[in-house]
């Protein structure tokens, strides 16, 4: 009896020790919006924009996450690095420049998704073969879009640490911004725009039964839906524990729900269809945002630098472990514990 009652001790002590373990962490950032521009406002113009000073926040990032020890394995820069006004003022390439001269200074992998700015900035073609590509640090280079397909949509899956996997999105898969005029996904989704937002500045959303269908916005196509339900299908049968990431978010809860992906009711379903999914994380809401849902999926939006006073900061590192990840955040990131969903849950 007594050699039992130890052993069932030791056992315990191991699995407390084993759960405060650290295993891996990562940089989070999202929507830096830069731009060699006076500060202005959101349109509503409610919220003041820090378009120079958010590259110096992005750089005093990564100078935090240099100096982290262990450092962390991975960043992950959740879309629009760039702000839209640069189009207009004829300085993309050159702000894609200034960013992309910080983010070489990161001594880990970044990580890039892509948000509605990327494609004012950008065609897709012109993503794909720029830095903003990270495709290659993915398991599996050749699904979703390959180069020369004008259709495809940017997504792939990687293992930082085994039993673990991120998963990134492509939300303005199904979106007009970014699909060639004519094409089959933006006559698809200019009809399902349209549907649902008379208006004619599609990007307001005023009067709308569902706020999210304006033009800024986009979703998931069929195939993303059915890539998704595929590589969530292989971390179910190899007992991973996934996170999502995308630049919409897509749990109304965790958002304000004009932010929401258009489709978000189907990207749900797929991720409530699989146990392996802890975690969708997101920017776009430069407010930030949080819900847990009613699968035990936490739906993290990161707050956004382009909106943080230059005395501030906006960005976190999650430290992984056995039983839960922890954001630590600086600035407007506020910390979270986020234990994983029981199994069955
Ligand atoms: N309420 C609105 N009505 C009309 N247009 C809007 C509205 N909100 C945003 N827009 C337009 O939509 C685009 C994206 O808005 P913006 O505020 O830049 O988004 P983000 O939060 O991604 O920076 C901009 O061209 C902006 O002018």
């Amino acid at each position: 009896m007594v050699r039992v009652g130890c052993e069932a001790l030791r056992r315990m002590t191991d699995r407390a020790q084993r759960s405060t373990e650290l295993l891996f962490s990562f940089g989070v950032i999202a929507d830096v919006q830069y731009a060699d521009t006076e500060d202005g406002f959101n349109y509503t113009g409610t919220r003041q924009r820090y378009y120079r000073s958010s590259l110096d926040l992005l750089r005093s990032a990564i100078r935090d996450w240099n100096r982290e020890a262990p450092p962390p394995v991975f960043v992950l820069q959740l879309g629009d690095i760039i702000d839209g006004c640069n189009s207009r003022q004829k300085t993309s390439a050159r702000a894609l420049r200034a960013v992309l001269a910080e983010l070489t200074r990161c001594r880990c992998p970044v990580h890039h998704v892509w948000g509605n700015h990327e494609f004012y900035n950008f065609d897709r073609n012109e993503l794909l073969t720029s830095a903003l590509n990270s495709k290659h640090l993915g398991e599996d280079p050749t699904s979703g879009a390959a180069a020369n397909d004008p259709e495809g949509f940017y997504s792939y899956h990687f293992s930082p640490f085994p039993k673990f996997r991120f998963v990134l999105t492509d939300t303005y898969d199904l979106s007009v911004l970014g699909r060639q005029n004519g094409s089959k996904k933006h006559q698809e989704a200019l009809q399902t725009l349209r549907e649902k937002n008379k208006n004619e500045n599609l990007n307001s959303p005023i009067g709308l039964a569902e706020q999210n269908f304006v033009e800024f916005n986009g979703g998931f196509s069929r195939e993303q839906l059915e890539w998704l339900n595929q590589v969530l299908t292989f971390s179910d049968n190899n007992q991973e524990k996934v996170t999502v990431v995308g630049h919409l978010p897509v749990h109304p809860n965790s958002t304000d729900p004009i932010c929401v992906a258009w489709n978000y009711e189907k990207i749900l379903s797929v991720l409530h269809a699989h146990q392996s999914v802890v975690c969708f994380i997101s920017g776009h809401d430069h407010d930030g945002g949080y819900f847990l849902d009613e699968h035990g999926i936490h739906h993290l939006t990161f707050e956004g630098v382009i909106e943080t006073p230059p005395n501030s900061q906006a960005f976190g590192t999650i430290y992984a472990h056995e039983d839960r990840m922890v954001l630590v955040g600086r600035g407007r990131v506020p910390n979270r514990i986020l234990h994983y969903r029981k199994t069955g849950d």
